[in-house]
């Protein structure tokens, strides 16, 4: 199952049904410093300790935490910011009878826990508080975030004051959008998600390894996916793009246009008219963008993808082709960086997921829009938010490569929305096993191991 994700209200509201059901913030707060204690304890082993804790029910998990690992053999000091002012943090900090400090002589401590702010961050911390979290954190040979890294806004992944770098994050019920999010994410560390009895449920999740269906023993190579990539202008962009698709499982690929294909496998088919777009129904999918270019040829070319009825995926110069606000994109996946979101799509406001999804619903396509933090957004409501990718993919022709591999899952006969879900996953992957050092090309090589 993927990891939901919750924004801070939907998370109050997922808390209050709990509470309504008969389970007491105590208890909830219980069983997230247990689940964050465990957490500790297993990444850093046994040693000393410095929790930090604030007045709200972020702080009371720090309590909580530190009592369970005195249990467990740690030595553990609490630095508290502020007096407990949540009614659960003060039961929490009433049952703390350890060594405490205050926050102005908080030394630095191999291990250390920040429990300073959650969910309710309101504004930034004071210079000197977030000063001094980012010399313990840094100091620290583990340092680790409760639910989120004290500065981070938990809807919009923005850092409301300077954030330092956690080893972990170790969070409750559902991922909150931070978690995902620039400029947050290269916070996180790795985020641990612990299960504390709430009822987590959210059409908003973490994108996870993803169910690529089966080939069938009677498969032939239209069946498993007919793709066919519209050429313009650069033919290197359309060669990665149809190269990425043969190579991610579709049975068929066809490059339509004039130019000298370098580097394209043998089995891709080049040539065509463009009337084979409507006329063959063994088409899966049309891919147009990618190297296409501007001007009255991709006009052309677009105009012909829009009118053949087939499964799109929209990238690059067909974006810019398509121009501003586009409508009545169903069965459409476009896949736009963020300067071709913002020519897309003016206008927009609130955070990356509230406008990707405006996006969706406005355009009635599956958009995805890229970046560090790409999401994944339906119509429907649907938003998937990538899991971490390497920067390395920070690369001319990775977004080529993407557009490809999804148009070979579309082709397959996978839902717009999953196959768009399933190539970033795959690409992601790729980029992971093809190292620092990669070109798109080499993404390209990795397919087979990612999908095998
Ligand atoms: N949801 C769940 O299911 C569960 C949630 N749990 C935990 O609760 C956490 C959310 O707790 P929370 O709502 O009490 O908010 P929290 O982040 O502790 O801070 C609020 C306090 O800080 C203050 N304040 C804010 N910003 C400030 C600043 N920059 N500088 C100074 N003060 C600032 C703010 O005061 P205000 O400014 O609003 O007057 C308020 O007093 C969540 O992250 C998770 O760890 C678990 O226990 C169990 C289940
Ligand atoms: N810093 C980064 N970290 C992770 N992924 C990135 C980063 N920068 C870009 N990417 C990914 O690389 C791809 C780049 O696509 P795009 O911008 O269309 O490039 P191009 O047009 O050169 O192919 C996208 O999938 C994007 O999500
Ligand atoms: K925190």
């Amino acid at each position: 199952m993927p990891r939901p994700i919750l924004t801070a209200d939907r998370m109050r509201a997922a808390e209050q049904a709990a509470i309504e059901g008969g389970t007491s913030v105590e208890t909830l707060m219980d069983r997230a410093g247990t689940a964050l204690a465990e957490a500790v304890h297993r990444l850093a082993g046994t040693g000393d300790t410095l929790i930090l804790c604030g007045p709200g029910n972020n702080g009371g998990d720090g309590y909580v935490a530190g009592r369970k690992l005195v249990e467990r053999g740690h030595r553990v000091r609490v630095a508290a910011l502020a007096p407990p002012a949540s009614a659960a943090c003060v039961a929490a900090a009433s049952r703390w009878d350890g060594e405490t400090v205050t926050f102005e002589q908080a030394s630095p401590s191999p291990i250390l826990v920040d429990c300073l702010f959650g969910t309710g961050l309101t504004h930034g911390l004071e210079a000197t508080v977030s000063e001094r979290l980012s010399d313990l954190a840094k100091s620290a040979s583990s340092a680790i975030a409760c639910d989120l890294p004290s500065g981070v806004g938990s809807d919009d992944g923005r850092c409301l004051s300077p954030v330092p770098a956690f080893d972990m994050t170790v969070t409750f019920g559902a991922l909150k959008p931070a978690h995902r999010l620039m400029p947050a994410l290269p916070s996180m560390g790795r985020v641990v998600l612990a299960d504390i009895g709430i009822d987590a449920s959210s059409t908003w999740f973490e994108i996870g390894r993803p169910e690529v269906p089966a080939l069938a023993a009677a498969a032939h190579k239209y069946s498993r996916g007919y793709v066919a990539v519209l050429a313009g202008e650069m033919s290197g962009a359309a060669s990665l793009a149809a190269s990425a698709a043969a190579r991610s499982g579709a049975g068929y690929v066809r490059v339509i246009g004039d130019g000298l294909f370098q580097g394209l496998p043998a089995s891709v088919v080049v040539g065509g008219k463009l009337g084979l777009l409507a006329d063959d129904g063994r088409i899966g999918s049309v891919l147009i963008g990618p190297g296409v270019g501007r001007g009255a040829g991709a006009k052309a070319l677009l105009q012909a993808a829009l009118d053949c009825g087939k499964p799109l995926v929209l990238d690059a110069d067909a974006l810019n082709e398509l121009g501003a606000n586009p409508t009545g994109m169903s069965d459409a996946i476009l896949t736009p960086h963020a300067g071709e979101f913002a020519r897309l799509f003016p206008g927009l406001d609130g955070t990356k997921p509230e406008m990707t999804l405006q996006a969706a619903r406005n355009s009635g396509a599956i958009v995805v829009s890229k970046g560090p933090d790409t999401l994944v957004a339906s119509p429907d409501g649907r938003l998937g938010f990538a899991p971490p990718a390497p920067s390395w993919l920070a690369s001319a022709g990775t977004g080529d490569v993407l557009a490809g591999i999804i148009s070979a899952l579309r082709a397959r006969g996978m839902d717009a929305f999953d196959a768009a879900c399933a190539g970033v996953w795959i690409h992601g992957r790729a980029a992971e096993l093809a190292g620092p050092l990669m070109i798109a090309d080499d993404l390209i090589s990795e397919l087979p191991a990612v999908l095998a």
